[in-house]
This record gives C-alpha cells, sequence and structure tokens, in this order.
C-alpha cells in the first residue's frame, strides 16, 4: 500500500468506534453536488460519467467542498451506479432527470449476459487512482471515505431502468422471479465485497454502503433481499481486510427508510448506523446503543431551507438527543441541487459549537 501522509483529524474515527471525542464529527451526504457553483462550472465542461472517470477531476470535485466548510471526513466522488457499469450495462446521467439505462433488465435470462467476474482493477482501477491521488492532496487533513451502492438498490435502478418513486417493476421481481432476483443479488454482492477492499487498497479510510431504496421494501422482503446481503458485505470486508493483513476501517451502512430493520441492522458487523430524519433519535439509541453500534445523521436536509436560527435550533436538538459519543453528524439524506451553501455552513459550525458545549457540560 503507498504511504500516505497521517492522519490529523481522526474525530470521525473515534466517533464510528464510540470512543472519546472533543466534539461531534460532521459531514454531508452530497456534500459535492450542484448546490456548489464551482461544481457546476466542472459539470458545465464534463459530462457527469467523465468527472467520474477523470481522477484529477473527480479528486478537484471531492475537495471543493472541504474548501468552503469546516468538515471532518471527505467522500469520494463518483456515484452508485458504476458497478452497473462494471458488470456491462450501459448507464447515461441525462441533465434533468438523472441516471438512464437504455437496455434495463427486462428478463432474468438477460442475468446470464452480465459480466459474471468482472476484473475490478480494470474495469474501476479509475475510482481507486482518485481514492488514492485525493488521500494524497487531503494531506491527512481528514479522512476520506469511500462507497458503494448496496445490492438491492442497484438492482432497483437495474430492473426498472432509472429513478423511480415506487420502483414497482424492481419489486415485482422480487416475486415473480425469486431464485434469479437472489442469482442477482449475489452477483451484486460478491463485486460489492470485492470494490470495498480495493478502495482500502487505494487509500479510503472509512466505508459508506448506501441502500437508499429500503424504504420501499417491507420488512419481511427487506429480511430476505436486502439484510442478508447488507450483513454478508461487512462480515465480508471486514474478514477479507483481516486476512490480507489490512488494519480495520469503519464501516457505515445507511438503509435509508429502514426504520423497522433497526434492531437487525445493529446486529450486523457494521460499525456506524446511518439514520434517516424519520427515526427518533433517543429511540435509535436505546435499540442500537446496546449493540455497541455508533449512530451518524440524521438532521431533515429540508431543515436548510429555513432561516439560520432554525437551522441552528434544529441542529442543537439533534445534537443533544444524540449525546457526543458515538454520534457522527449529517444529514438524514443527500443536499438537494437548490440549497444554499450558508445553510450547510450554519449546520456544520452548529454542530461543532453545541457539540462542544455538550461534552463540557457533560
Ligand atoms: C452530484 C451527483 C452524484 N450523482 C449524481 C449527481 C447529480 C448529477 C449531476 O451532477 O449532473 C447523479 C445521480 N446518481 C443517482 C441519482 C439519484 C437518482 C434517483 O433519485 O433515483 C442521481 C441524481 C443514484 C445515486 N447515487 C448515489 C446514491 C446514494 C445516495 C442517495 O441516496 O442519494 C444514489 C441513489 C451516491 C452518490 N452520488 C454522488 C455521490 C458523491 C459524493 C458526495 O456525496 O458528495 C454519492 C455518494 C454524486
Amino acid at each position: 500500500m503507498t504511504d500516505f501522509p497521517s492522519l490529523k483529524n481522526d474525530l470521525l474515527i473515534r466517533a464510528a468506534y464510540c470512543e472519546e471525542v472533543e466534539r461531534t464529527p460532521v459531514w454531508a451526504m452530497r456534500q459535492a453536488g450542484r448546490y456548489l457553483k464551482e461544481f457546476q462550472e466542472v459539470r458545465a465542461k464534463h459530462d457527469f460519467f467523465t468527472v467520474c472517470r477523470t481522477p484529477e477531476l473527480a479528486c478537484e470535485v471531492t475537495l471543493q467542498p472541504l474548501r468552503r466548510f469546516d468538515l471532518d471526513a471527505a467522500i469520494i466522488f463518483s456515484d452508485i451506479l458504476v458497478i452497473p457499469q462494471a458488470l456491462g450495462m450501459e448507464v447515461q446521467m441525462v441533465p434533468g432527470k438523472g441516471p438512464v439505462f437504455p437496455k434495463p433488465l427486462i428478463h432474468p435470462n438477460e442475468i446470464k449476459a452480465l459480466n459474471q467476474d468482472p476484473d475490478i482493477d480494470k474495469e474501476l482501477g479509475y475510482v481507486f487512482d482518485a481514492i488514492t491521488l485525493t488521500r494524497k492532496k487531503l494531506e491527512g487533513k481528514v479522512p476520506l471515505i469511500g462507497f458503494s451502492g448496496a445490492p438491492w438498490t442497484l438492482m432497483a435502478y437495474m430492473v426498472e431502468g432509472g429513478s423511480s418513486a415506487t420502483f414497482s417493476k424492481a419489486r415485482a421481481w422480487l416475486f415473480q422471479y425469486p431464485e434469479e432476483s437472489e442469482l442477482l443479488l449475489n452477483l451484486l454482492t460478491n463485486t460489492i465485497i470485492k470494490y470495498l477492499v480495493n478502495q482500502v487498497k487505494a487509500g479510503a479510510q472509512t466505508l459508506q454502503v448506501f441502500e437508499s431504496h429500503a424504504g420501499i421494501l417491507g420488512s419481511s422482503t427487506f429480511a430476505k433481499f436486502s439484510l442478508q446481503y447488507l450483513s454478508r458485505i461487512a462480515s465480508g470486508v471486514k474478514k477479507e481486510l483481516s486476512d490480507l493483513g489490512i488494519s480495520r476501517v469503519p464501516l457505515i451502512v445507511f438503509a435509508k427508510g429502514a426504520h423497522y430493520a433497526l434492531e437487525e441492522l445493529s446486529a450486523t458487523d457494521y460499525d456506524v448506523i446511518s439514520l434517516d430524519w424519520t427515526i427518533d433519535p433517543k429511540r435509535a439509541r436505546e435499540i442500537s446503543s446496546a449493540k455497541g453500534k455508533a449512530l451518524q445523521g440524521n438532521l431533515d436536509p429540508a431543515v436548510l431551507y429555513g432561516s439560520p436560527d432554525s437551522i441552528n435550533c434544529a441542529t442543537k436538538r439533534m445534537v443533544e438527543a444524540f449525546g457526543a459519543r458515538g454520534h457522527i453528524a449529517n444529514l438524514g439524506h443527500g443536499m438537494y441541487p437548490d440549497l444554499k451553501p450558508e445553510s450547510l455552513k450554519a449546520f456544520v459550525d452548529t454542530v461543532h459549537s453545541a457539540s462542544q458545549e455538550c461534552i463540557k457540560n457533560s
């Protein structure tokens, strides 16, 4: 592994392992993106996947939010849909519409046509190069987070062909073709484990798995088609890293909308459970703390449309409700493209001041 500058701010790592901190670490999902004019300038010149595939550009947009805000982590700029691409599917990013698969999976026969054993270093080497470059450029300022989409969320896009409110075609597969769905979910799981391990080899210091579409499944469907794969990813990545003699990194799982499965998620090998805003922090603590898990989240991103005072107030309330140990402050989902950058600044600064106050008084 490459020699990297040593980490100066390890708040996120300590919080993930429920160790003592002087203040609560904070970052924001989608902290890089269209709400920043410097990001729009890059996007005006380069299409979305060119930014992902060009390490210098991916590194630049990863660092943009860190120049503006006092963030405690960087997240590598990429997308969850690079995995379906590595399996041989075409994905386009259509302005105003989001991701589009010109040839989605219509029938399970088509699973056979996917690349069954992709050469991850060849197909996704550009992500690893972007991680290594960014880790160097960060000069140890804050940890670099790597990530992947989770199997069910990726399957949902591969079958649906793009975004959807209900993902009804993808959900139909789970009942029409349960065995073939499991075949696809297994292929994705095996690919994701290799992808995440290679991100750590390239320099990622924390990993997050995004199950963004957990909330459209019921609890029994989630248990069958999501949870077991999420769980295998955490134990698989940990085992592989340990077999390779590589130090552990914190693993975060974000299963958006899966409030019904908090107890089950807390029983997996993830170190941190990331919450959306529909879960009450105190209730989440009762369920997860017994299992020694840290929590991440969970301010409703819509709060950032409010006045500076109301952002301050809601953020303070959130910091106090979680308490200072084992908490990584974040939004309950990503930044929206029309939010003002100053609102994120108000959130970040309030997390730092309110958590320091909280620790002083405890
Ligand atoms: C900024 C951006 C990204 N992806 C997309 C955009 C906007 C497109 C553009 O610039 O034109 C398309 C892009 N890619 C995707 C979408 C969502 C489509 C939908 O709503 O269904 C869009 C607009 C799919 C996607 N992509 C991602 C998720 C999981 C997180 C979530 O739930 O929001 C999902 C679901 C992950 C993702 N995607 C991205 C990051 C960057 C790192 C950071 O957080 O700063 C990350 C972590 C970057």
